[in-house]
């Protein structure tokens, strides 16, 4: 009370305050609580767990002792109903009967690489047990999604969000749909059994770095390489294959091993900073020199010029086909320029070049769309014929994109069958919203290839053949498209000459013989822009076919599409599937600048 005197001004609230603190029962409660404060700090234990039986033998031995008073006192209490609930109660404290009784841990249940495993059992009542699932997509594993406020999983304090289920009952969870679980759980009686791989366990395996791959983007040979610490330490690999890091910690060297080899030792990979740095310092070839050319007859330009190779009407397709009027187009001149573009790419490339780039595994669900078939090729490879066969071999699981233009439809042509017939504001509108992959002019009228158009296909349950530039791929390399890039390759000139003897394309129209066949210079192009465009883009090519033998690369590239649809697992870059980058990914970050 002295202490309180300073604050209150007021006589009856000072007399108040003095009342309710020298109230007797305020006293008692601190005195329980003090009580009860002490008692929990000794953390007592019952003395023994079977009060009502002893109570009963010490009735029962009473009972010789004769009737004296205090006896006949003392079994009379004993045997008063309220005593003998008090005891009964106490018993059940003690022997902590008041938690469900669970089934020993089956022996068999924990793997011995599954030390993290928990094995957690709960009593199922007719109410639900308080949670939701789903399926982790780019896992495919069950995951606890959301544990509900009070209901028995939470109360539980067992299970938590992000939890990975493994078996309920001893059901193994692979490769089923939350549908299908959640009548497993709806039958369940009694106690229930979860094998989980908790939440917590796979962050530590995450910070642990222990399951971060990346996919090489360029060749490492340490054979090949003068400032390798040692040789023997070093981890050779091809572009395209699948590294786990297991230590970024050096700037220079990072530690890594080949996918699926993690038991064996790390070892030593150059980090992307010494890559680039390397390719940095690696002066352009001479042999690419550029040059100043003239175009015939005109004001001489710096030879800069957008899509030479590729005609100024990239993205033209005939009901999804290509027109090879490219190669026919080429005057000297523009072969000239198209030197220059290659040169320059070399240049810009050394400046920037792919390193690695961060994948997780895929698991396509079988309801899951297929994924987008992008086929690239220098023109006249024959990606065009590939595809046609791909069409015919299998109408019902193959498609094209039908392209849109606003030419004139001409009378044996149908809408939407051969192309989307649009006028030319409504296609100036689907530029400005971004909705083409490729477009282009030609002879006064837009061509183009919408992402409408192949988002339709893949819906209808279609694998899309989509045919485009290389430089376009970024538009479509997307988790909705999920892009497996093929790249046509053309096979050595002596194997071109034999193979092309009797082939003939299409060249453009204003040319004399718009189908022609194909020239020792088409060749040479075909495989210069072949080397150029690998250079270039390689790093965005999943596959690569050499189209030497047509029947050959056909059966090759059918039965590399089969497998790729039955596979299991696809390793696509993380940003495909996680939004949030890893710390992985934000010391690589350029990467999304490649694309
Ligand atoms: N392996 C091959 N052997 C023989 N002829 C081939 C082979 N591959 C393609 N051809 C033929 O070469 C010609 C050009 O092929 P295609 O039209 O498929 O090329 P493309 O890569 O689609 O070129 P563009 O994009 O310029 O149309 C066609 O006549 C085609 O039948």
């Amino acid at each position: 009370m002295s202490g309180t005197e300073s604050h209150t001004h007021r006589e009856e609230d000072y007399r108040f305050l003095h009342s309710m603190l020298m109230e007797k029962k305020l006293h008692l409660l601190f005195k329980i609580h003090e009580r009860l404060k002490r008692f929990e700090k000794r953390s007592p234990v019952p003395v023994q767990e079977h009060a009502v039986s002893l109570a009963s033998e010490l009735a029962e031995e009473l009972i010789y002792q004769g009737w004296r008073d205090e006896v006949k006192e003392l079994v009379d209490l004993l045997s008063k109903p309220h005593f003998k609930s008090l005891l009964s109660v106490h018993d059940a404290v003690a022997q902590r009967d008041f938690e469900p009784s669970l089934p020993p841990i089956p022996d068999d249940v924990l793997d011995e690489d599954e030390d993290s495993v928990k094995i957690v059992s709960l009593v199922k009542t007719k109410d639900p047990l308080g949670a939701t699932i789903k399926k982790d997509k780019s896992t495919g594993a069950i995951v606890v999604a959301r544990i509900m406020k009070g209901g028995a999983a939470d109360k539980s304090g067992l299970i938590h969000e992000g939890d990975e289920l493994k078996e309920v009952n001893g059901v193994s969870l692979e490769h089923r749909k939350p549908k299908e679980i959640l009548p497993l759980l709806a039958h369940s009686q009694g106690e229930v059994t979860f094998k989980i791989i908790p939440a917590s366990s796979k962050e530590e395996m995450s910070t642990n770095k222990k399951k971060l791959f990346m996919r090489a983007l360029f060749d490492y040979d340490p054979n090949e390489d003068p400032t390798i610490p040692c040789k023997e330490a070093a981890v050779a690999f091809k572009r395209g294959d699948i590294l786990q890091i297991v230590s970024m910690e050096d700037d220079t060297w990072w530690q890594a091993c080949h996918l699926g080899d993690s038991k064996s030792r790390a070892g030593l990979i150059p980090s992307p900073n010494l890559h680039e740095r390397r390719v940095a310092l690696q002066r352009p070839k001479a042999l690419f020199k550029p040059r100043r050319v003239k175009p015939p007859g005109g004001q001489p330009v710096f030879p800069v010029i957008e899509d030479v190779d590729y005609g100024a009407i990239t993205g033209i397709h005939v009901a999804g086909s290509r027109r090879s009027f490219r190669l026919g187009r080429k005057s000297s001149w523009a072969r000239e320029a198209a030197r220059f573009r290659r040169w320059s790419a070399g240049v810009h490339r050394s400046i920037c070049p792919p390193t690695y780039i961060e994948v997780i595994p895929y698991h396509r669900d079988p309801n899951d769309r297929h994924r987008l078939v992008v086929l690239v090729g220098p023109s006249g490879v024959g990606v065009n014929e590939l595809k046609r066969r791909l069409l015919i071999s299998d109408p019902d699981r193959y498609a094209v994109t039908v392209p849109h233009t606003t030419r004139e439809k001409r009378r044996q042509e149908s809408e939407g069958v051969d192309y989307h017939f649009v006028p030319v504001h409504m296609f100036e509108e689907l530029i400005l919203n971004h909705r083409f992959i490729e477009y282009g002019c030609y002879r006064g009228h837009y061509y183009g290839t919408s992402l409408d158009s192949v988002n339709r296909e893949m819906a209808e349950g279609k694998v899309c053949l989509l045919d485009i530039h290389p430089s376009k791929i970024k538009h479509v390399y997307t988790s909705e498209f999920k892009p497996y890039v093929v790249f046509v390759k053309p096979p050595r000139v002596e194997e071109l000459r034999l193979t092309r003897r009797r082939a003939k394309f299409v060249c453009d129209d204003e040319d004399t013989n718009p189908v022609r066949v194909f020239s020792e210079e088409d060749f040479e192009d075909m495989i210069d822009l072949a080397e150029s465009m690998y250079s270039q883009y390689g790093h965005l090519f999943d596959k690569v076919i050499v189209n030497g033998d047509i029947a050959t690369a056909f059966r090759e590239l059918r039965a590399d599409l089969e497998k790729i649809d039955e596979a299991e697992v696809h390793w696509v870059p993380t940003e495909w599937i996680c939004s949030s980058p890893t710390k992985a990914r934000r010391s690589c970050g350029h990467l999304t600048g490649w694309i």
